[in-house]
């Protein structure tokens, strides 16, 4: 009997580079990305996590390199189509609608997606946001409205996740749900890739720290210290 070969990975990231204003933002990125796979990427500001995250999107195409889905460039058109509904991206810009209540406004999602709304309650309690369901969406904090977002993800229940900055401007217990949520995802074989300046606890991920692209120069914090 032959050996068993491993399945082919999800997504594949071959020598991805990209170049902005003609400099180069990312260069050789190599990534393998199974089923149940999370990716934490780090590095300083400007180093292009949100340039990686956008290009896994299919958003913009690599200058160099390819990404592939299924063994599929997801910038060719006709893949394109078909590779957008496995993703769910987040954000810091939120596409809360502030005069929507927050069950209008993740039902608003779901609706989009040809779904009956149905998975916008349970979605909003789980993320703590039940007794805010009838409220106006421009009644919640900072840390209620990323509540919201996340409550989003769930009620659209996408294989891939591209999450900028997930946790910021949550407290303790919204960082843990965020955690348990990704770890859920990931059971059930979705993959998560978050972009993150905060600490995060998500077992088994891989991480990516993109390097600093300019050298450093002095700042007021190296002149304080
Ligand atoms: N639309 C754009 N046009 C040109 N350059 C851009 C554009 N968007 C981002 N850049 C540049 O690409 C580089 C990487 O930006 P990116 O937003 O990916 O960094 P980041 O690692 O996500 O940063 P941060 O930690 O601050 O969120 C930066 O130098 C930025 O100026």
């Amino acid at each position: 009997m032959p050996p068993l070969r491993p399945p082919p990975p999800r997504l594949l990231l071959n020598n991805v580079s990209c170049m902005r204003n003609a400099q180069t933002v990312l260069r050789d990125i190599n990534l393998s990305v199974h089923d149940g796979t999370a990716l934490v990427l780090t590095g300083a500001n400007g180093s292009g996590k949100t340039t990686l995250l956008r290009m896994l999107a299919g958003f913009s195409r690599p200058s160099a390199g390819e990404i592939l889905w299924n063994g599929h460039d997801v910038t060719s058109s006709g893949v394109f189509q078909q590779y957008k509904l496995q993703l769910n991206w987040m954000s810091l810009k939120d596409a809360v609608k502030e005069k929507l209540t927050v069950l209008e406004n993740v039902q608003w999602f779901e609706l989009l997606e040809g779904k009956d709304g149905s998975r916008a309650g349970p979605a909003i309690e789980l993320m703590g946001l039940g007794r805010l369901m009838n409220e106006k969406a421009r009644m919640l904090s900072m840390g209620q409205r990323k509540r919201l977002q996340l409550a989003r993800l769930l009620a659209i229940d996408r294989p891939i996740w591209l999450l900028d900055e997930p946790s910021v401007a949550l407290d303790a217990d919204g960082t843990r749900l965020l955690e348990y949520i990704i770890a859920e995802h990931r059971k059930k074989g979705g993959i998560v890739f978050v972009a993150t300046h905060l600490p995060i606890e998500i077992e088994d991920s891989m991480s990516l720290r993109l390097p600093q692209r300019f050298p450093r120069r002095k700042t007021l914090v190296d002149l304080v210290h």
